[in-house]
């Protein structure tokens, strides 16, 4: 093991990596609150502050993938939409399998230089997330509570008010709602097989609704959908404690860009292109499967030293004061302050594990784990 395999693998390095992310996170999260007064004065102004602001907390993690752990990201596309990817606002289309998806999703925003500005149709249990969540709020990031009775007027109006933001952004929606498990898997092949739809293989039956709502009110806003497809290689599940570990995966991205004209107005319409789009989908992932390539050339960005270079800012700034702390601690001799120190810094430790659990499936909701007959007598006992 050479020594830098051994620097990644030791708890001592991950514990000062969450303590840069969290401290770094937390004063991000406070420069954000002081923005608020700027609105007033000036919209574009608090947006293109905030984008800069995101940027050096989601580039944190971006860094974790790219240069602790040394992931690699290729991309295969057609090489005349290439151009296109960052010079215009997009709707990201992606399915929803690994833990660490979101992951690679801004590694890409990141190399296309719209990672500050990224946008999702997040459930709204994210939002208390600290950190990520509370970052979010300053993004117009839109919220759902996944039912579509509360959601149909937010998600509409929280799209609504991207139509002026300043700077380019790609909208992520996982049609599919929640992560695929086996279980979740069978529940929406049967929900698939009573609506007379093809079965999926790879992908759970995407919810149409939200995709529909997007489309609409991104319209003028957006120029394309960009169907995204991604994959790991050698059958790898990687993890956000495997990256952590300094674990290298290899991620594959297909990416299709398809202009938003070409999507069908009508509901109905809409949304059996999007289950005739999660077909290809599936066709694409068993392609993948069996050779291990997709259908286009491989056009891949290269990795940028921004989110390195935001990272080791932070790191000297933060580890600098803590090293001066640890060793007036040390030498003050007081048990009290030292066990205050352990504490404070085991509890910090546990606060990213919790963060970091939201990412694991095996923590994930039970959202699309229920049979229809049992949705149903919930919404009816709701009313
Ligand atoms: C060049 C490079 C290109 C790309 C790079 C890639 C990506 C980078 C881009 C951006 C990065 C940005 C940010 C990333 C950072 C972090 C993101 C992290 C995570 C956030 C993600 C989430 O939180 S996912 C969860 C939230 N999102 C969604 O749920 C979206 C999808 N959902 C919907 O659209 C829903 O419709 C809804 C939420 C709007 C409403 O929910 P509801 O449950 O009420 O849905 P429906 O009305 O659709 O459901 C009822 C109908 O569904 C049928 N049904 C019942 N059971 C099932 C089932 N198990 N499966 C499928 N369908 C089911 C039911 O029968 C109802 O049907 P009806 O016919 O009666 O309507
Ligand atoms: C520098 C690195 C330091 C590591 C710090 C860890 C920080 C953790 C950040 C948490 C980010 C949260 C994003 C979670 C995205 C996600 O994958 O959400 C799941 C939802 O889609 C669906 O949920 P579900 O229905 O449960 O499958």
């Amino acid at each position: 093991m050479g020594l830098l395999q051994l620097l990644k693998s030791q708890f001592l390095s991950h514990l000062l990596i969450c303590y840069v992310f969290l401290v770094s996170g937390i004063i991000i999260n406070l420069l954000q609150l002081c923005t608020l007064p700027v609105w007033l004065l000036s919209k574009q102004l608090f947006r293109r502050i905030n984008i800069r602001l995101a940027y050096c907390i989601s580039s944190q993690m971006v860094a974790a993938l790219e240069w602790w752990s040394g992931t690699e990201c290729t991309l295969y596309t057609d090489p005349k939409s290439y151009p296109l990817y960052g010079n215009e606002n997009a709707i990201v289309v992606l399915n929803h399998s690994f833990e660490i998806d979101f992951l690679c999703g801004w590694t890409f925003c990141e190399r296309f230089g719209v990672l500050g500005s990224s946008k999702v149709l997040a459930k709204k249990e994210l939002a208390y997330v600290p950190v990520i969540g509370w970052m979010w709020y300053f993004l117009e990031i839109v919220f759902c509570k996944r039912n579509w009775e509360q959601d149909r007027r937010t998600v509409a109006q929280g799209l609504q008010n991207l139509h002026d933001y300043p700077e380019n952004f790609w909208f992520l929606l996982y049609c599919e709602g929640t992560r695929f498990t086996p279980k979740k898997h069978q529940i929406s092949m049967q929900v698939a097989e009573s609506k007379g739809l093809a079965k999926l293989k790879y992908h759970l039956l995407p919810r149409t609704k939200g995709f529909w709502v997007t489309v609409q009110n991104l319209r003028g806003t957006a120029a394309a959908v960009y169907d995204s497809t991604l994959n790991f290689r050698n059958n790898e599940t990687p993890t956000l404690l495997g990256i952590l570990h300094g674990k290298k995966y290899h991620a594959d991205l297909y990416v299709r860009r398809i202009p938003l004209e070409l999507i069908p107005e009508d509901e109905a319409e809409c949304a059996a292109w999007l289950h005739k789009l999660y077909q290809e989908k599936d066709a694409f992932q068993e392609q993948y499967s069996q050779t291990g390539r997709y259908p286009a050339p491989v056009v891949s960005p290269p990795r940028r030293p921004w989110s390195l270079i935001n990272w080791l800012f932070w790191s000297c700034l933060l580890l600098y004061p803590l090293g001066l702390l640890l060793a007036q601690l040390i030498s003050s001799g007081s048990m009290l302050t030292i066990f205050t120190s352990v504490a404070l810094c085991s509890a910090a430790s546990l606060g990213v594990r919790w963060m970091i659990g939201q990412t694991e499936i095996n923590k994930g909701s039970s959202y699309g784990n229920k049979e229809r007959v049992e949705i149903k007598k919930e919404k009816q006992e709701s009313c």
